[in-house]
């Protein structure tokens, strides 16, 4: 690893890091971080900041509260985003901007596209983005539900070449080191498996969500995409020296040689499979290759209940998984195709809306 061969990068910073009094913000430990951006863009590297600490810099607004519900979390979130915003631009000498995401958005293609788009217009104009979910808006089924697996998400689709997860820990040890006084810190993760999900527990600070859990599920998705990720200790300043050094100051996950494709990572990573299309035994996943396209009339079975543009399954009634795939029908429609006796109805849907699944938007799973 070295910052000098990155051309772009992600950098997330967890909420201990943001308000770690829960006093409003603190730029106390922000200014080693922003250097660092500073830096790498000065070196010709672009960065995305993905800013947790909206809840925890909201909540001294809301004194009497000492557990929040999700309600006064989504105001807390409302009332802090902006001081956050405020604390990180005062750092900068360049200008930034705000992007509020939920999942809702991400796993949408069209608006994933969009998103990926403003992320590189901000980029090639010299902005540096500034990413949080959008906490006051979205609801359970919406969200990411914490920044880790966000940041990874925007690594993917902002094409980084590291993401960088600033947390108050030096990075993943054996077990919770806050826990437990003999866990020891692991350098490098070769390949993410049970073992090392095994090590990871949740947050044990008041602010943070997800602890190390999150934190590996976001590293998977990441090193999936060809994107190597750290796990660093952002309370301590020499961090950022050791990494502008090409050092590893706390765990580093290698990336994979073969990365996924892009559309099957985002299949498979950033949108979620809302039901399944079960085809014939004998069908066979050549859509990409050779520019077919799936109809109502290949699909023997369906499940779950889905809209037009989510992802589903496609697989073999035997279970063979064949592809992921955008559909361009609900499975409502799909039902009452299927309860019709002659095949009109489905002519005229077909010629209207077009096929069940085009080329486009599939990706074969090997
Ligand atoms: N194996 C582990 N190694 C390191 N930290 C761990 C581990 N298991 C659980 N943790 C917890 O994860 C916390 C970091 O996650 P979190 O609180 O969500 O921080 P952030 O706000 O930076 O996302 C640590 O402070 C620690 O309590
Ligand atoms: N979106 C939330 C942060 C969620 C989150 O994952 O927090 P953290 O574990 O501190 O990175 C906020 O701005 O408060």
């Amino acid at each position: 690893m070295s910052t000098s061969h990155w051309k772009r990068i992600v950098v997330k910073v967890g909420s201990a890091l943001i308000a770690p009094h829960q006093q409003g913000c603190s730029s106390h430990y922000l200014l080693g971080i922003a250097q660092f951006i500073a830096t790498c863009r000065a070196q010709g590297c672009q960065v995305v900041l993905v800013s947790s600490g909206s809840v925890a810099a909201g909540k001294h607004r809301f004194p009497d509260t000492a557990e929040p519900n999700i309600s006064l979390k989504k105001a807390m979130a409302a009332a802090g985003q902006a001081d956050m915003m405020a604390t990180w631009d005062k750092l900068f000498d360049f200008p930034s901007a705000q992007l509020l995401l939920t999942h809702g958005d991400l796993r949408d293609r069209d608006r994933y596209i969009s998103i990926k788009n403003t992320i590189f217009t901000l980029l090639d104009n010299g902005l540096l983005p500034i990413i949080n979910e959008n906490d006051a808006v979205t609801a359970a089924k919406l969200r990411v539900g914490d920044n880790d697996n966000l940041s990874a998400m925007v690594a993917a689709a902002a094409d980084a070449d590291a993401l960088i997860i600033c947390s108050d820990v030096k990075g993943l040890y054996t077990k919770n080191p806050n826990l437990h006084e003999d866990a020891t810190l692991i350098k490098q993760v070769s390949e993410i498996n049970a073992d090392i999900y095994a090590m990871a527990g949740g947050a044990t600070s008041s602010v943070g969500t997800g602890g190390m859990l999150t934190k590996i599920e976001a590293a998977e998705k990441a090193v999936s995409h060809g994107i190597e990720t750290m796990i660093v200790d952002g309370f301590d300043a020499d961090t950022f020296n050791q990494l502008l050094k090409g050092q590893n100051p706390g765990t580093l996950f290698k990336p994979y040689d073969v990365p996924m494709k892009d559309l099957l990572h985002w299949m498979t990573h950033t949108s979620q499979i809302q039901g399944e299309l079960i085809v014939e035994n004998d069908f066979s996943a050549d859509l990409e290759e050779h520019d077919t396209q799936l109809t109502s009339d290949d699909v023997v079975a369906v499940r779950g209940n889905f809209s037009v543009g989510d992802t589903v399954l496609v697989r073999k009634g035997d279970g063979t998984k064949l592809a992921k795939a955008k559909s361009n029908y609900s499975s409502c429609l799909l039902h009452f195709i299927a309860d019709q006796e002659d095949r009109e109805f489905a002519n005229n849907a077909q010629q209207k809306t077009g096929p069940l699944i085009s080329d486009k938007n599939i990706a074969i799973l090997e």
